[in-house]
């Protein structure tokens, strides 16, 4: 077996050399996220999808409703993010992910540089590499990567930066573990006073804790949505009672928390 992930030095390779030790599986580099769930098929994928100060990656929850894999496992990362590239003063234009530059937004604005957005952080770091005038925002790894130096530590704006990873693919994973959550997405039959509380209420009343629950546009028009939900526990018979206020719902995994 396989398992996607981004390149090098990426905090998702990071996450996919943590939870090797549960899949038979050997890594393989995607440039992006896309190219990952494009490519996972029969083997393993791992993607972010939500982080603690910039919340949801949009691009990974919307290609779960897209592509049809199962979310078999999660898994949360410590982010501490750093400064990259040949020396702080001559810093002009700043690359990184999309999703690295807003954990960093204060810290970039305080500096007043030119932000550029690029596929990944280990792309940023290359860049930086063949620029004087660039720096990057990524891993301690990836500086190595590109003999490039750490000019600042721990520039993320917020303390405890988190970011949770999922694994999708088509085949369970394996073994016993403490503790499992299921993610679910559905759209409401009509939009209507409580028509949400009739879906909160089920969970309530069964003692299911919910973890998250997002709202993400339809797409088909403005006003209309469809929302996940992420809960404590393997519960599918809460699902049932769910049937009645929902025009689709789709269960996109029952899965270990691996630590
Ligand atoms: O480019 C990377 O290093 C990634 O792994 C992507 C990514 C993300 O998209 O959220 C992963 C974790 C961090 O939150 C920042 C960036």
């Amino acid at each position: 077996m396989k398992l996607y992930t981004l390149p090098k030095g990426t905090y998702t390779e990071t996450a996919g050399k943590k939870i090797l030790k549960y899949l038979n599986a050997k890594l393989c580099y995607c440039q992006n996220i896309y190219e990952i769930f494009e490519k996972a098929k029969d083997d393993y994928g791992i993607v972010p999808i939500e982080n603690s100060i910039e919340g949801s990656v949009n691009l990974t929850q919307d290609l779960l409703l897209e592509y049809d894999y199962k979310i078999v496992g999660e898994t949360v990362l410590d982010i501490h993010h750093n400064l990259i590239g040949h020396s702080k003063e001559k810093i002009k234009i700043i690359y990184s992910h999309p999703q690295a530059l807003a954990q960093c937004r204060k810290y970039i604005k305080k500096h007043g540089w030119e932000v550029k957005a690029v596929e990944s952080t280990a792309k940023a770091v290359e860049l930086a590499s063949k620029n004087e005038e660039a720096g990057a925002i990524g891993s301690e790894g990836l500086a190595k990567l590109h003999g490039l130096k750490i000019l600042e530590r721990n520039i993320e704006d917020y303390k405890n930066n988190k970011t949770r990873f999922i694994v999708i693919g088509k085949k369970e994973i394996d073994g016993n573990f403490n503790k499992y959550k299921t993610s679910i997405v559905f759209e409401l039959k009509e939009d209507k006073p409580g028509a949400l509380y009739h879906i909160l209420k089920e969970f309530a009343l069964r003692e299911i804790n919910l973890t998250r629950i997002e709202s993400r546009p339809s797409k088909r028009m403005l006003g209309t949505y469809i929302f996940y939900i992420d809960y404590e526990g393997l519960n599918l018979e809460v699902l049932e009672s769910l049937k009645r206020y929902v025009s689709f719902l789709r269960v996109l995994g029952s899965y270990p928390i691996l630590v």
